[in-house]
């Protein structure tokens, strides 16, 4: 053991010699007032140093704790139901949280009732000039054959149709004011179907909560707003004072023969949200709504990037902390996704089966069936995941039950399908052997495919598929942390 003496260079901060005491040393004609505010001063710069050095603390803690913590994944392209699963969750783990969120789904309510409103009017207008179009190049090639009957739809119509473009015109302001709420003025370019997405938080950015706010909300796990301050804002008062005053127009619009013709005839095809909403307007735009939870589960808005969700799971009466990661979908958000590959416990991919009919709004070439193949392939193989426990989701059965009691016909669209009956259980077993076939073929691992017919949005069904899904979960993770 050897003995070292202080290197010349430092010096006690009280060494009347030292540089930096010399700078620090209050100035001789210091008053009584300029000290009490220096020290004032100086208190408040310990206490943001003490509370950074804490959070740092504390960030360790976590880190470190997380590594016990469940770390589950929602994938799928867009729309494919994440955010919805992640609600059913919510649902079950936290339920005060929903709760506590359920004026703030207002906004995105009304924005899922505005834009396909206006859909529907652009879709009247284009379709009554392509029809037109077609007849004038009908009776070109005719020559001077009789003339067809008149276009539809008739003068009348035509008539109703502008009263009602007339009477509903202010959702137009109302649509881009929404959309730049929801937002935060972000446009997302090339990534899905609209512009309007949100990024984990939204709400109390929607509502304007100060950052400070917002961030001390989210760092005690609250994260959340109160009603009070839902109550405040006013564009969604406004929104619902417009929309209340549309509603008869609104409806009438929806159940208009012309409509139903260009719904019947599949040259409008409104999303799954747009048709609950409208099926339900009178109810929804009451003055004094309050969503339901299911109006909460068929919101629809685009996740942008991730979003962390932490429940508490109970585990043999023990709570073991779940981070769900809800992932954006787009094929613009999937570069997102990688740095979570890496400590995950379990991936829920989600394949809608009933998008078979459907194009991917980023690339309208790839049916969404095939992205869905395709991407699940890149998880199957992709080595970061493979020791992560693999849950399939073929969701969307209701909308597929529906689309095919319609009379939509699978093998129009896919056409591997042949003549096989175009029925659930058949289509389903077809689309379950293709996403089998891509697990099995991309699984050095020999790790155990569980796969779930599923409507996220049905609550009752959920909650049973939900514990089975976490009990093959935490089987896993007793096996893991059995061979630590
Ligand atoms: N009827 C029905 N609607 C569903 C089902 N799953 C999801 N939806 C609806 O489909 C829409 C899209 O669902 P989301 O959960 O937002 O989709 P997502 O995968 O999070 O989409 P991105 O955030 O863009 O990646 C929402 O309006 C849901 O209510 C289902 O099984 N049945
Ligand atoms: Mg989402």
């Amino acid at each position: 053991m050897i003995r070292t003496s202080r290197p010349p260079s430092v010096h006690s901060t009280t060494d009347p010699g030292d540089p930096l005491s010399l700078i620090l040393r209050p100035p001789t004609s210091e008053t009584e007032r300029d000290r009490v505010l220096r020290l004032q001063r100086e208190a408040d710069a310990k206490r943001i140093s003490d509370s950074i050095d804490e959070e740092l603390k504390l960030d360790r803690e976590r880190y470190k704790k997380s590594k016990q913590d469940v770390k589950l994944l929602l994938l799928g392209q867009a729309e494919s139901g994440k955010s919805t699963l992640q609600k059913q969750f919510q649902l079950i783990y936290n339920p005060t949280s929903l709760e506590e969120e359920r004026l703030s789904w207002r906004v995105v309510i009304y924005y899922n009732i505005v834009r396909p409103v206006l859909r529907i009017l652009e879709s009247l207008d284009l379709f009554a000039e392509a029809d037109s179009d077609d007849d004038t190049t009908t009776e070109k090639t005719q020559g001077n054959q009789a003339p067809r009957p008149p276009p539809s739809p008739s003068p009348s119509m035509d008539q109703q149709i502008s009263l009602l473009r007339l009477r509903l015109s202010p959702l137009t302001a109302l649509d881009s004011q929404l959309a730049d709420r929801l937002s935060g003025g972000v446009a997302v370019s090339g990534s899905g179907k609209g512009s309007v997405f949100v990024r984990s938080g939204w709400q109390s950015r929607t509502f304007g909560l100060s950052f400070g706010k917002a961030r001390e909300r989210a760092n005690s796990g609250r994260g959340r707003f109160s009603f009070t301050e839902v109550e405040k804002d006013k564009l969604v008062d406004e929104a619902a004072t417009i929309i209340h005053s549309c509603q008869d127009d609104i409806r009438e619009l929806w159940q208009h023969p012309a409509v139903k013709r260009l719904r019947d005839n599949r040259k409008l095809r409104l999303d799954e949200w747009a048709e609950y909403f409208l099926n339900n307007i009178e109810r929804v735009s009451q003055s004094n709504y309050s969503p339901t939870i299911d109006d909460i589960l068929h919101a629809r808005i685009q996740t942008m990037g991730v979003a962390e969700h932490i429940f508490e799971v109970p585990l043999h009466g023990r709570p073991v902390t779940w981070h769900l990661y809800d992932v954006g979908g787009a094929r613009g958000q999937r570069h997102t996704w990688i740095p979570y590959f890496d400590d995950a416990t379990a991936i829920i991919f989600l394949a809608p089966v009933s998008a078979f009919d459907q194009y991917l709004a980023e690339d309208p070439r790839v049916n969404r069936v095939d992205d869905s193949l395709q991407l699940f392939k890149q998880i199957c193989s992709n080595p970061l995941l493979k020791n992560a426990h693999l849950v399939l989701f073929l969701n969307k059965a209701d909308v597929l039950a529906s689309k095919l009691a319609k009379g939509v016909k699978v093998n129009k669209y896919i056409t591997s399908y042949g003549e096989r009956p175009n029925e659930v259980e058949s289509v389903v077993s077809y689309f379950k052997a293709h996403f089998t076939q891509v697990h099995t073929k991309n699984n050095e691992n020999k790790r155990v495919l569980y796969t779930h017919l599923t409507s996220v949005v049905d609550t009752k069904a959920m909650q049973s598929i939900i514990s089975n899904v976490r009990d093959s979960i935490f089987r896993d993770y007793l096996k893991s942390a059995a061979l630590v």
